[in-house]
């Protein structure tokens, strides 16, 4: 059985070597899709029962783990050092610095990486993460899907 939860954030970002509108400092309200498969629980004492996972659980760790990390923050490219320069001479500003260009393929790469451990049987019901899909604009989105 597969199972999705949708989670949304703002962040900024931009493609510095993008040939058109992307090079400019612009944000989206990004849509992060969380598909796990696992066994349907069948445990009457558990509050889990009929489930794969509680959709508030799958909630908590893609949001502690990602989401309050990235959510209005500005994520930046280490390589793209004049808005890296810039943010730093900011107070305080919210800034998440990736070893990659912020593009909607790099970014879901680096989601799946950091949840795909921590979802993993969780229950003992052999949990997996499946997907995960990132929507940069209702129109543009991109998937990892597990390969084994
Ligand atoms: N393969 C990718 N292409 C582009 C990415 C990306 O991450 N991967 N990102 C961008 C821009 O950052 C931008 O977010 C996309 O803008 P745009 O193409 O304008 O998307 P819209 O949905 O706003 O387009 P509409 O034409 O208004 O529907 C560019 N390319
Ligand atoms: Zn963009």
């Amino acid at each position: 059985m597969q199972i999705t939860r949708r989670l949304e954030f703002d962040a900024g970002h931009r493609i510095s070597a993008h040939q058109s509108q992307c090079r400019h400092l612009h944000g989206h309200r990004y849509v992060l899709e969380v598909t796990l498969s696992g066994d349907v629980i069948h445990d009457a004492c558990s509050s889990s029962d009929g489930m794969v996972m509680d959709f508030g659980a799958v909630k908590e760790i893609a949001r502690i783990h990602l989401v309050d990390k990235w959510d209005h923050a500005f994520l930046v490219c280490a390589g793209d050092t004049p808005i890296v320069d810039f943010l730093a001479a900011l107070p305080d500003h919210k800034t998440v610095i990736l070893d990659r260009v912020p593009t909607a393929e790099n970014l879901a790469r680096i989601a799946f990486d950091i949840l795909e451990p921590l979802y993993r049987d969780v229950y003992g019901n052999h949990l997996r993460l499946e997907r995960i899909r990132l929507y940069e604009t209702p129109n543009c989105w991109a998937d990892v899907l597990r390969e084994i």
